[in-house]
């Protein structure tokens, strides 16, 4: 990692179109991709899978030492996630593993176990980071920040079809309750909690097309296009 080289990050609440919009952007500047909150996701489903218990901090940090994770790209479509040697990326994208990653990144030592490994994924030519904390904790000198938002009913919607295209059964007014419940947990932990940073360049994306916020970003990294 250099602290020369450059660094975008997108931070925001759950359904803001983060992961969409960072990935997008990524591949048109040819810039490196961090997914940290598949971090979080990978710890909480590898907890799972050694039945730990959410409260048990002292094994959910050793856990967080354990699990590999490693990102294999998968000819321009979603980024496979292979958790300790198995592919778990449908798995990580249930609500299920997001509400475990939630609850496992309340814990401060799992962030800190988890802060090199994040700013090992700083390498040239770039990197576009995508999480809570980007732009506060992990890259507080990127060069470019930007904060997602979208109303909660939006970010809902957008998950009700992603999750319904994927065949996975869910209502509108379960995934309005958890996304609600994800959102006041994050933000109000004590560490690392999701807020924008002071130089962060606010988009509400609530209603706008995914090519237009891409622009918008786009924009803010190498100026308007001609
Ligand atoms: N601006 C947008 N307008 C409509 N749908 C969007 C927009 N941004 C993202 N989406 C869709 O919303 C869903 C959630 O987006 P995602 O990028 O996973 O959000 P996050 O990473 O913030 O949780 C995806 O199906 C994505 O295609
Ligand atoms: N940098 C990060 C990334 C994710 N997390 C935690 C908090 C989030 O609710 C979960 C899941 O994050 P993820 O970005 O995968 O979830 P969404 O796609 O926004 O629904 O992990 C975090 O605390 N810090």
């Amino acid at each position: 990692m250099t602290a020369s080289t450059p660094v975008l990050t997108i931070d925001g609440p759950s359904g803001s179109g983060k992961g969409t919009i960072s990935r997008i952007v990524a591949q048109r500047l040819g810039w490196h991709y961090l997914d940290s909150g598949a971090l979080y996701r990978a710890v909480g489903i590898a907890a799972g899978w050694s039945d730990i218990d959410l409260s048990d901090a002292s094994a959910l940090v050793r856990c967080t030492f354990d699990t590999v994770v490693r990102f294999r790209d998968d000819a321009g479509g979603e980024p496979r996630v292979i958790v300790n040697d198995v592919d778990a990326t449908d798995e990580l994208r249930t609500e299920t593993a997001g509400a475990a990653a939630s609850a496992i990144a309340a814990i401060p030592e799992v962030r800190a176990a988890l802060k090199d490994r994040q700013r090992a994924f700083r390498q040239l030519p770039g990197l576009v980071a995508d999480g809570r904390d980007m732009g506060t904790v992990i890259f507080p000198d990127a060069a470019h920040k930007v904060f997602l938002t979208a109303s909660a009913e939006e970010r809902a919607e957008r998950r009700y079809k992603q999750l319904k295209d994927k065949g996975v059964s869910v209502t509108m007014d379960g995934l309005l309750r958890e996304i609600l419940a994800r959102d006041a947990r994050d933000a109000s932990r004590t560490v690392a909690p999701l807020r924008p940073a002071d130089d962060a360049v606010h988009i509400d994306t609530t209603g706008l097309p995914i090519e237009v916020v891409v622009a918008r970003v786009l924009d803010i990294v190498v100026g308007p296009a001609p």
